[in-house]
């Protein structure tokens, strides 16, 4: 399943589960199993059903209401967005692969290679102002952030992990465009090599996957 909307997922629950791993899967709390009437209004696009969904990590939960609508971000249409990647230098090793996974999964979505632009920046600490500053160009419709900040004997690793933290947040408030935070922030590189393809997945790809969905809710639902 590579071309369904979010919204759709609602109107084929329960059925069996979804052969891609990420797209988000649907499950409901025991005894809540909706019969839904679904409706979608041109006017806003929103999505009009008697569930109301709780988000569950990449995945609804059910729980029982009327009247409500719902936004949320889509993977079926992704074509045409665009998207600027800030890049740390620092620790490459990890940040060359985070980006890997950001890229593969754009490219799963059928983001365009040419809707793809990856600026590097020396370090994490540097990643807030540029994304900012890309952000006003106008020209993305999310930025996402990649970094790897791994400890080291002094306090310097809080000092650039939360002004990485707080700095993205601000780039995107600033700019009002979405701006995604795949930091990684990691005890050691163990933990960092893990999380950049290793046994807990790829982080660069999960932020890519969250660039999406945002970027669709702002196009689809704000403009
Ligand atoms: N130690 C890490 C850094 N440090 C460098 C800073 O980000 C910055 O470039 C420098 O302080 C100059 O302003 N950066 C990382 O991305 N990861 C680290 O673990
Ligand atoms: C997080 C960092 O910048 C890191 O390289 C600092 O290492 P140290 O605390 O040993 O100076």
């Amino acid at each position: 399943m590579t071309s369904m909307a979010a919204s759709e997922l609602f109107l084929r629950i329960p059925s069996s589960s979804s052969s891609s791993n990420s797209i988000p899967k649907v499950a409901f709390i025991s005894g809540c199993e909706p019969k839904p009437t679904v409706t979608f209004s041109p006017k806003t696009r929103g999505l009009s059903t008697n569930l109301v969904s709780r988000r569950n990590r990449r995945g609804p939960v059910c729980v029982a209401s009327a009247g409500i609508r719902h936004f949320r971000g889509s993977f079926s249409k992704c074509q045409g967005l665009r998207f600027a990647v800030v890049v740390a230098q620092f620790n490459e090793v990890v940040t060359k692969l985070l980006l890997e996974g950001a890229v593969e999964t754009f490219k799963r979505y059928s983001v365009r290679e040419e809707d793809i632009e990856v600026w590097w920046v020396p370090g994490s600490f540097e990643i807030p102002v540029l994304a900012q500053k890309l952000g006003k160009t106008g020209k993305y419709d999310a930025i996402l952030c990649i970094g790897a900040v791994i400890r080291g004997d002094t306090t310097h690793y809080d000092a650039v992990a939360n002004s990485a933290a707080s700095g993205v947040l601000s780039a995107g408030l600033n700019s009002g465009v979405p701006c995604i935070f795949g930091v990684l922030t990691c005890d050691d590189m163990d933990q960092a090599l893990n999380r950049a393809g290793g046994k807990a997945g790829n982080k660069g790809s999960e932020a890519a996957v969250t660039a999406i969905e945002m970027a669709t809710m702002f196009q689809e639902h704000i403009g």
